[in-house]
């Protein structure tokens, strides 16, 4: 970083890997062993593909001083940080990420900024290389869930252990600066702090004031601006703030050098007295009233604050560069992509008008885990950011390619980035709180869109619903409107619509036809594909179809993954493995998926569908007890496909749910879930169902390259939440279309 306040034209793009290393009662978490980064040091020359100049990197106090000052063990630092500088990525030294400091000391320890400022002098000393550093992230929302709700380390709940905890980090914060100084004197002071605003309705508005100006205390205190006047000076003093402390604050000249602003869809709050407008999670309140407090994005018609707002704000208060720190959503991929993207474009907005944005900084490059659950139990549900770190090596996401573009042009494309991210939309709004006359949906600009083959079948009809709820525009197409196994037809349809991806959803699907029919099924599996791949191909598009188990013939015995050698048993499956060769010979790019088994919420004659609305009138259902099967629940594969293609994902992927089940099996996991008869489900051998096709007595599938979708179980349990209004004991129980297995 040069240190200038000049204009500038472009922010700079800044990374960060989710670091946090945080104490819930005796156990501390890391995020960076969660994701791997801890053993991978290659992650680093991935990030500078990047085209990112700086990087928020963890020398976190817990990791390298565990025990006591005396045995620091620098062994990561070591490795990273020469690294980085050769990389020529300049990196922003944390030192506590949401912590609480080793086990020898925590936020309410009156040692504790001494502590830090000694940690932080021998890191300065250590590195001397180093210019910038935020001793400690986000102190005010660390000490809200420490100090203030319990959650974290030490699981204070008063505003007292509160307002201790913010005037300790503070503290602490200035001496670690000062230490750092000693060894570094132009290092500079990047304070991050998580920056949302609260509304409210009018019975609330002063319990929205006090946190508006609550938001501000770490800067307001570092920045020397908590005097006499200050709107919570006299609440300090109550929590016990003493007149020395003050003093100190008002005289530590530790404004930051840039103020570094961590803004999420979370981040603003609004605060409602009427709660039955809102699930009973949210409900809380103070001395005075109980209300709800939730995201204002769900709450607020008005919308939410926005990322201009948020850093024009924080410079009009502090005159310093101010840069936004932290910019992930934990959202569809696409999502991800436009919340990225409108940071973006606010911070060149506000560099043109003279606000000195200093950078926008991608968060969570390699994602983060359980913070859904604000990592108060750590389940391992992951979220990925620039990197997918589930597989055997960190993917990039479609973000790294927006990244890269950023870097080169200032600007990222994507087709999906002409329409707004569902914070822009009215369905955010939670039912009780939409206003009685519709909100017009924000113009959106003509799009390409995605094309979806398939429009009477069960996948399609998933796709175009899925693709509604994510604001992709989606041309669903029936036979009629596109014939695969004609290229005339394929060639007018993609002429007419331009779609920037093909979704093939259409199929032969009937198993047990296929073997007295096998010319009909190859040329809608086989030769239909291939038609779409080689028109997709010659116009660059992007093609998605989908292939099955059947190409296994089931003597593995072990889960199957992308790489084994295909050797189906029937018809059905040697349509669909030639499919494979010949669509990757056409189209390199294009994305093949295998999956199995269907089950899910949008149409009728699934297996399980079938099976609940057979058990629910009374009758018995026999299912094979000797084919081992991964059912797929077709809202989750469908979620999956399309972060896949939003990313040019290509080649051949697994995706079904994680399970591995007979037919039986499955039919009475979901009677059990349902609360039917177990006893009505009558397992057999699959001989005795009358089959034509050979089917593999163990098609179970696996991802060798690491996309998990979320177990059956799970997945059973949202079918039936999805499913039930719809009534299963009805014929047309579950809408939509009729499908293979209809009559
Ligand atoms: N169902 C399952 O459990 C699994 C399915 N798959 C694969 O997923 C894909 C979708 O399956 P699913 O949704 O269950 O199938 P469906 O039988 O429900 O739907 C198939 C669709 O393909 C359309 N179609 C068939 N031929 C053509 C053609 N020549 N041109 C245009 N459209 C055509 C059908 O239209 P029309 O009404 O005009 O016939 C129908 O809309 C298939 O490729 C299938 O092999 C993979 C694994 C498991
Ligand atoms: C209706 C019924 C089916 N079954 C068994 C037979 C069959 O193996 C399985 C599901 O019935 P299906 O007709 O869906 O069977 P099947 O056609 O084998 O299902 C397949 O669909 C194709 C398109 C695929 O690509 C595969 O992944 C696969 O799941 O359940 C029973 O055991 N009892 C029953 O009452």
């Amino acid at each position: 970083m040069t240190g200038t306040q000049g204009r500038r034209l472009f922010p700079e793009l800044w990374g960060g890997v989710e670091c946090t290393l945080h104490r819930v009662g005796d156990r501390f978490h890391s995020q960076i062993e969660l994701s791997g980064h801890l053993a991978r040091p290659g992650d680093l020359e991935l990030f500078a593909t990047l085209g990112i100049t700086a990087l928020r990197y963890p020398v976190l106090w817990e990791m390298v001083a565990p025990d006591s000052l005396e045995r620091p063990d620098w062994s990561f630092s070591d490795e990273r940080l020469p690294l980085l500088r050769r990389l020529n990525i300049e990196p922003i030294v944390g030192l506590l990420h949401h912590g609480s400091g080793p086990r020898y000391t925590d936020l309410t320890d009156p040692g504790f900024p001494d502590l830090l400022a000694r940690y932080a002098g021998m890191v300065a000393a250590r590195y001397p290389w180093l210019t910038s550093f935020t001793p400690v992230n986000e102190p005010l929302t660390t000490a809200r869930f420490s100090c203030l709700y319990g959650h974290w380390y030490p699981h204070g709940r008063d505003d007292a252990s509160f307002v201790r905890a913010v005037v300790t980090q503070c503290r602490a914060i200035v001496e670690a600066m000062r230490a750092i100084r000693r060894v570094i004197p132009g290092a500079r002071l990047v304070m991050t702090e998580d920056m949302g605003r609260t509304f409210a309705t009018n019975v609330l508005s002063y319990q929205a004031n006090y946190e508006n100006s609550r938001r501000w205390l770490s800067l307001d205190l570092l920045a020397g601006r908590v005097d006499r006047d200050h709107p919570l000076r006299l609440w300090l003093s109550q929590c016990g703030v003493s007149g020395e402390e003050f003093d100190y604050f008002l005289g530590c000249d530790m404004t930051p050098d840039v103020v570094g602003l961590n803004y999420y869809l979370t981040s603003d709050r609004y605060l409602d007295q009427r709660l039955e407008r809102y699930p009973e999670t949210s409900h809380g309140g103070n001395h005075r009233h109980r209300y709800a407090d939730v995201e204002a994005v769900r709450a607020c018609p008005e919308g939410i604050l926005g990322h201009e707002e948020v850093l024009r704000s924080a410079w009009l208060r502090y005159r310093r560069e101010v840069a936004l720190t932290e910019v992930h959503a934990g959202a569809t991929r696409e999502d991800q992509l436009r919340w990225f993207h409108e940071a973006w474009q606010a911070a060149l907005k506000l560099c043109r008008e003279g606000v000195p944005v200093r950078a926008v900084t991608s968060w969570a490059l390699l994602g983060s885990y359980d913070w859904c659950g604000l990592l108060t139990s750590m389940e391992g549900r992951y979220e990925p950011g620039v990197f997918d770190v589930s597989g055997p090596a960190p993917r990039p996401t479609a973000l790294a390619t927006a990244l890269k573009q950023i870097a080169l042009f200032g600007r990222a494309f994507h087709p999906t980035l002409a329409r707004p991210g569902w914070w822009r939309r009215p369905e955010r709004l939670l039912p009780g709180c939409r206003p009685k006359r519709a909100i017009p949906a924000p113009p959106h600009p003509a799009a390409g869109g995605v094309v979806v083959i398939g429009k009477t079948g069960t996948l399609g009809h998933a796709f175009f619903l899925v693709c509604a709820s994510r604001c992709v525009p989606c041309h669903l197409l029936s036979r009629d409107d596109l014939d695969i196994t004609s290229r005339e037809s394929v060639a007018a349809a993609l002429d007419l619509f331009t779609p920037w991806a093909v979704i093939n959803a259409a199929g032969f699907v009937r198993i047990d036809e296929a073997e007295g029919d096998a010319d009909t099924c190859f040329r809608q599996n086989a030769l239909g594909p291939g038609i779409l791949a080689g028109e997709c191909a010659r116009r660059g598009i992007a093609l998605v179809t989908f292939s099955s188990d059947m190409v296994f013939d089931g003597s593995k015995g072990t889960p199957y993954h992308e790489t084994d050698p295909v050797a189906p048993l029937n018809v059905y499956g040697r349509s669909k493995a030639e499919a494979e060769r010949l669509v990757q010979s056409l189209h390199p790019g294009a994305l093949l998926i295998r999956t199995s088994a269907f089950f899910g919420p949008w149409d009728r004659y699934n297996f399980v569908t079938d099976t609940l609305r057979r058990l629910a009138q009374g009758e018995t259902v026999q299912a094979a007890s000797d084919l081992v099967v991964s059912p797929t629940y077709v809202p989750d594969l469908v979620h999956a496909c399309l972060d896949l293609l939003v990313d040019a994902a290509h080649g051949i992927w697994h995706l079904t749910n994680d399970g591995a089940v007979t037919w039986a099996e499955l039919a009475g996991h979901c009677a059990t879930l349902a609360g039917l008869d177990t006893a009505s489900v009558i397992p057999c051998p699959a001989s005795a169902l009358g089959f034509i096709a050979p089917r593999p007595p163990f098609s179970v599938l696996a991802s060798e390259r690491g996309i998990a979708l979320p177990p059956l179980s799970d997945a059973l349990a949202r079918y039936l939440v999805d499913t039930v209004p719809a009534g299963l004991d009805q014929p047309g129980g579950a809408a939509g279309p009729d499908t293979k297995k209809g009559p």
